[in-house]
């Protein structure tokens, strides 16, 4: 992810991308394909597995895949399974990871929110309980919470895209063909769209908001929008509520060495998806369910 993120001269001129100045293709070419023997050899074991006999099925994806492969007569070639599981895996992982990581920081670094939150899922759940998906709608205060870490925090804060015919837009010209950025980063810290302190960390700015994150609200597109928006976000939205809600209800945090709330380095490690520059270091404390 760092070496894909990082600036590529052949990114600005292509036609230094057979040159590859940096070396960028070269190194990132081979990490794709170690990551891809280790799915290659996922996929044999699962194989092998599947051709003994008694064998109970696992019910995962790589499951779902072939039991499909299996019915289409083999539609969905192997290399194909090799590479979507890369692809997924790619795609599913640092997205979700960064955007716990700014969640939770949020929260450290604003305690009145992590009480808040805490308080919505102690009504809402009971204190120590679980998240389960069809929570989601009865929690308000940490779909607002997600919100706003997605506004500051868009884990992918780049959206490419290629002008398919030659346009005008604000008195510039996109030739045909260009490669356009759609800054998500500068769209969430935008004064003209976000009142009260763009740059504060406010889940209450959404209480009420019909602004949502699904790809109809163009100020709040954090997994994209139209066509090619990200296939993943029914199960990113899951894997995000029953990790925050998990982390903040099961546990009390600390945070380590003594740092205050108000001295965390907030700042941001730019990249092919934002994370932080320093990682939080906090220290959980187990709180038992009544
Ligand atoms: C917080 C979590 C996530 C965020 C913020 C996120 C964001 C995005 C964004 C912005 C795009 C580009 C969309 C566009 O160009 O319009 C994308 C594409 C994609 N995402 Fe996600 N994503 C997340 C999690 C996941 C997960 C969990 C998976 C699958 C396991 C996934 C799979 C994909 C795939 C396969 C694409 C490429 C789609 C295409 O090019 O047609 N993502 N994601």
């Amino acid at each position: 992810m760092k070496e894909v993120g990082s600036p590529n001269l052949a990114d600005c001129f292509p036609v230094l991308k057979v040159v590859d100045p940096h070396g960028i293709r070269r190194r990132t070419g081979s990490y794709f394909w170690k990551l891809l023997t280790i799915f290659k050899g996922l996929v044999d074991k699962r194989l092998k597995l599947r051709n003994e006999d008694g064998y109970c099925t696992k019910n995962d994806m790589l499951d779902a895949i072939l039991n499909n492969a299996e019915e289409n007569s083999q539609e969905m070639y192997r290399d194909k399974i090799e590479r979507l599981s890369l692809d997924l895996f790619v795609a599913g992982t640092d997205t979700v990871t960064s955007t716990v990581e700014w969640a939770m920081a949020e929260l450290l670094h604003n305690p009145n929110i992590m009480s808040k939150a805490k308080a919505e899922l102690e009504n809402t759940i009971g204190k120590g309980n679980l998240v389960e998906a069809s929570d989601i709608a009865r929690l308000p205060y940490l779909q607002a919470i997600v919100k706003e870490t997605f506004r500051l925090h868009p884990a992918v804060p780049l959206l490419p895209r290629k002008a398919e015919v030659d346009l005008e837009m604000h008195g510039y010209t996109v030739p045909k063909g260009a490669q356009v950025l759609v800054n998500m980063w500068a769209i969430g810290r935008d004064p003209k769209l976000w009142d009260n302190n763009p740059s504060l960390f406010s889940p209450e700015r959404f209480l009420g908001s019909e602004i949502d994150f699904r790809g109809r609200s163009f100020e709040l597109t954090p997994f994209g929008a139209g066509r090619r928006m990200c296939p993943g976000l029914p199960l990113a939205i899951r894997l995000l509520f029953l990790m925050l809600g998990l982390l903040i209800n099961s546990f009390d945090w600390m945070l380590e060495d003594g740092i205050k709330p108000e001295d965390m380095n907030m700042d941001e490690k730019f990249g092919l998806t934002l994370g932080k520059a320093q990682p939080v270091l906090a220290v959980p404390i187990f709180k038992p369910s009544n």
